[in-house]
């Protein structure tokens, strides 16, 4: 470990502003002051423009050496302060201090992770906005990893949002005016020759999982460009607080191929290259080159493919899958978690899987990745291929899907799309549920309110009218909050509180004001969201040894997810178990997951393992899982895996 590239940032200082949100993003907003000192930085920052970058050419990098790991074990004083890896903050034992000559480097007190948790809370409390909140959890991680993940793990429910979906959005959509410190490998194709050397400068050795983007569909935020990065970072925290993968064994990257978002290419704080996205065959090719360097330098990692646009998404998941450790988590994880929801949510609908329609407005990558995941189901049920397709309506911004609507129809839409509408086209979401009389509708179109009352209550009157006691499935599922397709309040009161819902965002519970003496209802919202697929799917993929992620992998991780929940949570109505069960769930999910790798014959784990684990059943395996995962604890010896 190169301590001086994880040294902590003394300049994160962050004062809580008195002035409230936006609806939109939570930036705070400036005073005059700040103003003055605003424009003098766009100025400077403009000038640096034409400067240009550290490396503006295309040829190869040489270094003199490669990086040199410093041993935890060799670390003493501000060595091991200053790495967040190894810094255990207050919770230094005094013999630790003597053995790394600490003493009088930190005030005298000694405390448990617990209370450093508590001091943690109490000042993220006293942050006003989300983003805020973020930053001084960030700060916390670039100074003690355990403390953060400890935070993390045991405040999921709260602290879920900020690294995560919502918030992350707004940082993503600001990552470059945030920036303080380096966290991820920045990868641009002006620097394409030199890409293994860059994997090998990576400050911690031999990664496990990588999530990567190229910031082109970041959430339903658009092309991001660099900025997308925050994607990556923030899915990998959740590897660790969600699965127990060990936080030096994650790796995000992004990959710089330009933008086209104008309002980056304007910004003047702008990181990434300021230039239009190049070609696609040139992004390709730049791909191809990434992922030959990932499987030479890190031959073991799973690689995550994450918010590429739904060309790319689709288009490398078929180039990349049969020979490397690669999935990707918008189409498969997406479409894992949906299934699993969906799993639970026809049990609560009363309306039989057989008679189920489905509505889906947005036929990107998740829209037709979580269809898909859908029809494998039903085909394993029983169906055909063809019966099963028949089930499904998809909807994009020109209306329903067909296969003769006089547009150039992309690659991926091809397969849902209709022939039996006898040559009518449906334009509005309205007409294609008055057509189609569904019993669901998902929602993966970014776009806010886009189920507006009358859809809404449209989708409750087809599914009413099949019977009493029926209840209608409502999935708006695009992220952040800003993109979702509608609110939980508006799916309660639209349906008279019949509907089984999940969003793509946490929404908070929802208190039904009933008046009389039927008492207030609150209603639970679902969180479908593939946090709980890909920690667990990429866990199994790791623990196995797989060399390729199967369809049978994805599959299995929503079958285990949907029967993860406990008494407590079936017995509430709820499809997915509660958030702070999350790491439970990722563990069966894991554990499923190994099994199905070992069932397609991609494990290369010693077969003596896989015999054992048949003889002693899930317990061991289970336990087997257990043993590996990160776990801080107070005063725990082993901080790392160096
Ligand atoms: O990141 C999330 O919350 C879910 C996801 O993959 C996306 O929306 O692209
Ligand atoms: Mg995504």
């Amino acid at each position: 470990m190169a301590s001086s590239a994880r040294s902590a940032d003394s300049s994160d200082v962050f004062t809580p502003r008195s002035t409230s949100p936006s609806p939109l993003t939570d930036f705070n907003p400036m005073s005059s002051v700040d103003v003055l000192a605003i424009e003098e930085a766009m100025k400077l920052a403009s000038l640096d423009q034409h400067r240009g970058y550290a490396q503006d050419h295309y040829t190869e990098v040489k270094q003199d050496h490669d990086t040199e790991y410093l041993k935890e074990s060799e670390a003493s004083a501000y060595q091991v302060l200053r790495e967040p890896l190894w810094n255990k903050g207050l919770s230094f034992t005094p013999e630790q201090r003597v053995a790394k000559n600490l003493t009088g480097l930190l005030p005298h007190a000694m405390e448990s992770l617990e209370t450093q948790c508590a001091r943690a809370m109490k000042m993220i409390h006293s942050r006003q906005t989300g983003i805020d909140k973020y930053l001084y959890l960030s700060s916390v991680k670039a100074q003690n990893v355990d403390l953060f993940y400890r935070l993390l793990m045991d405040n999921i429910r709260d602290l879920m949002p900020l690294v995560y979906t919502p918030t992350i959005g707004d940082v993503c959509l600001q990552y470059s005016t945030l920036y303080t410190r380096p966290e991820a490998l920045y990868i641009s194709i002006k620097q394409r020759k030199s890409i293994r050397t860059m994997l090998r400068n990576w400050p911690c050795p031999n990664p496990e999982i990588c999530v990567v983007t190229d910031g082109s569909r970041i959430l339903g935020l658009g092309d991001l460009g660099i900025n997308g990065v925050g994607i990556s970072i923030g899915k990998l925290a959740l590897y660790t607080a969600a699965a127990g993968i060990h936080p030096a064994k994650t790796l995000p990257i992004v990959l710089d191929t330009g933008t086209n978002n104008e309002t980056n290419l304007k910004d003047p704080f702008y990181l990434g290259l300021r230039q239009k996205r190049v070609s696609y065959a040139e992004q390709q090719a730049f791909m191809d080159e990434f992922m030959e360097a990932v499987k030479e330098v890190y031959p073991n990692m799973v690689i995550q493919f994450e918010d590429f646009d739904s060309e790319k998404a689709f288009n490398y998941l078929d180039r990349y899958r049969n020979n490397y450790r690669a999935f990707n988590d918008d189409v498969q994880g997406t479409g894992a978690v949906v299934l699993a929801g969906y799993i639970n949510a026809v049990n609560l609908s009363s309306v039989p899987l057989e008679e189920q329609r489905l509505v889906f407005m947005g036929a990107g990558s998740a829209g037709v990745g979580v269809a898909k995941q859908l029809v494998e189901y039903y085909t394993r049920r029983g169906l055909t291929e063809a019966e099963a397709r028949d089930k499904f309506f998809l909807v994009d911004t020109k209306g329903l899907v067909t296969m003769d609507r006089g547009d150039k129809l992309a690659e991926h839409k091809k397969y849902f799309a209709r022939v039996d509408n006898a040559g009518h086209q449906f334009r509005t979401l309205e007409e294609v549920i008055e057509y189609v009389k569904p019993s669901a509708l998902v929602g993966l179109a970014a776009t806010f309110g886009i189920f507006t009352e009358s859809v809404i209550r449209a989708l409750k009157a087809s599914v009413d009218a099949g019977g009493l006691g029926r209840r209608p499935i409502l999935f708006p599922l695009s992220n952040p909050l800003t993109k979702a397709e509608c609110t939980f309040e508006q799916a309660v009161q639209w349906t008279d509180g019949s509907v089984v819902f999940a969003s793509g965002s946490p929404f908070n519970s929802f208190t039904l004001k009933v008046g009389g003496d039927a008492g207030d209802i609150t209603y639970h919202p679902n969180q479908g969201n593939n946090v709980y697929v890909f920690p667990g799917l990429g866990l199994g993929a790791i623990l196995s040894k797989a060399t390729r992620v199967t369809d049978d992998m994805v599959y299995t991780s929503a079958a285990a997810l949907a029967g993860s929940l406990n008494a407590e949570e079936v017995h509430q109505g709820l499809i997915y178990p509660k958030i702070d069960r999350v790491r439970d769930a990722s563990i069966i999910v894991a554990r499923e997951v190994m099994k199905a790798a070992r069932r397609d014959g991609v494990s290369e784990l010693p077969e003596s393992l896989w015999i054992e684990w048949e003889e002693w059943g899930d317990v061991a395996l289970t336990n087997y899982i257990k043993q590996r995962v990160y776990n801080p604890t107070s005063f725990s010896e082993a901080k790392g895996r160096l």
